[in-house]
């Protein structure tokens, strides 16, 4: 489950015809459930495992909403989901996020509030995330509150030039009670680059096994590696921000290193459900880096009626 399922919902709300989804995972039908209910729509087939359902969206009303994976499914995703919808809503949205707040394989929290919350305002998004309570794996019981107001539309963002780091910093998470010299639940490194305003992230997750000390050499590789390809965003960064290009009035550029699957699968399916047009091409690249591209993007304009 990704934006693009959003962007799906999004689409069809404007076209009035049903969406198909592919869902396999509990975290999946939350994130379904809850944007049937920020639309008053109808979900027909959404159980766990099933490959095909379809959603039919009524009006994006606001109001508040509650989802809970009831695992440690990500909040990020469940945020990542709920975000656009929030954003051409008739009125505010308040919505209440349980789950796991640093789970593998999405954005954790922090990231969300401190790389994606800080350039996704480039778009003219508002929203406030307050985090109540983390939630790891498996038990999760994290739970956060997203309050977001609604845009007419969205501007584009240009995102071609990184400056030089100013400062990297790192924070480190322990719960439980085993010391956390051999376990740590979580760690993540920032980078923020000056006048720019670029910021980065590397971060990993505990595991049973594996002492400290490797949690944090991963997630600092993960920041070198994104650091060295010399693009405006890191490697999660870059699909993250596709649906916003794609609906922004205008045309968005972002500096990039090795394009990730999750954005060409994005691209595409951004270009198959609106009128967006993305381009990538090679860019120049000073320090003689092979690997950073510009992708071009016209977006669609979409406008909230209600505003
Ligand atoms: N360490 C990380 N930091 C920030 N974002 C991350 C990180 N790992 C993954 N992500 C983001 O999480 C999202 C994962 O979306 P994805 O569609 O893979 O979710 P999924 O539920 O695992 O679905 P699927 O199994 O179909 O891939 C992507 O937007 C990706 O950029």
């Amino acid at each position: 489950m990704s934006a693009l399922h959003v962007l799906s919902f999004l689409f069809n709300c404007y076209s009035d015809t049903p969406s198909l989804f592919n869902v396999t995972r509990p975290q999946h039908l939350s994130g379904l459930e809850l944007v049937r209910d920020m639309c008053n729509g109808n979900l027909e087939g959404a159980t766990v495992g099933s490959s095909e359902i379809t959603l039919t969206p009524g009006k994006i009303k606001g109001g508040n909403h509650v989802a809970d994976t009831r695992t440690a499914g990500s909040v990020g995703l469940l945020m990542q989901i709920s975000l656009p919808c929030a954003l051409f809503a008739q009125g505010p949205s308040e919505l209440c996020l349980k789950g796991g707040t640093n789970a593998e394989m999405a954005p954790q929290i922090d990231y969300t509030l401190k790389v994606f919350k800080p350039i996704v305002e480039r778009f003219g998004v508002q929203f406030d995330c307050d985090l109540k309570m983390r939630g790891y794996y498996p038990k999760g019981g994290g739970e956060v509150v997203l309050k977001v107001n609604p845009v007419k539309e969205l501007s584009p963002i240009n995102m071609t030039e990184r400056g030089n780091i100013t400062k990297i910093y790192g924070r480190a998470f322990v719960a439980g009670v085993l010391p956390f010299k051999i376990f740590l639940h979580y760690i993540i490194y920032v980078s923020i680059f000056e006048s720019t305003g670029c910021i980065f992230a590397g971060s990993s997750l505990g595991k049973k096994g594996v002492y400290a000390d490797k949690v944090g050499i991963e997630a600092a590789e993960m920041l070198l590696r994104n650091i060295r390809h010399n693009g405006c965003v890191d490697e999660f960064l870059q699909d993250q921000l596709i649906i916003f290009m794609a609906l922004a009035n205008g045309t968005s550029r972002m500096r990039t290193g090795p394009i990730t699957l999750h954005t060409q699968t994005a691209i595409h399916m951004a270009e198959q459900l609106t009128n967006a047009k993305f381009v990538i091409r090679k860019a120049e690249d000073e320090h003689g880096n092979n690997d950073t591209y510009i992708i071009e993007c016209q977006g669609v304009g979409a406008t909230n009626p209600s505003l």
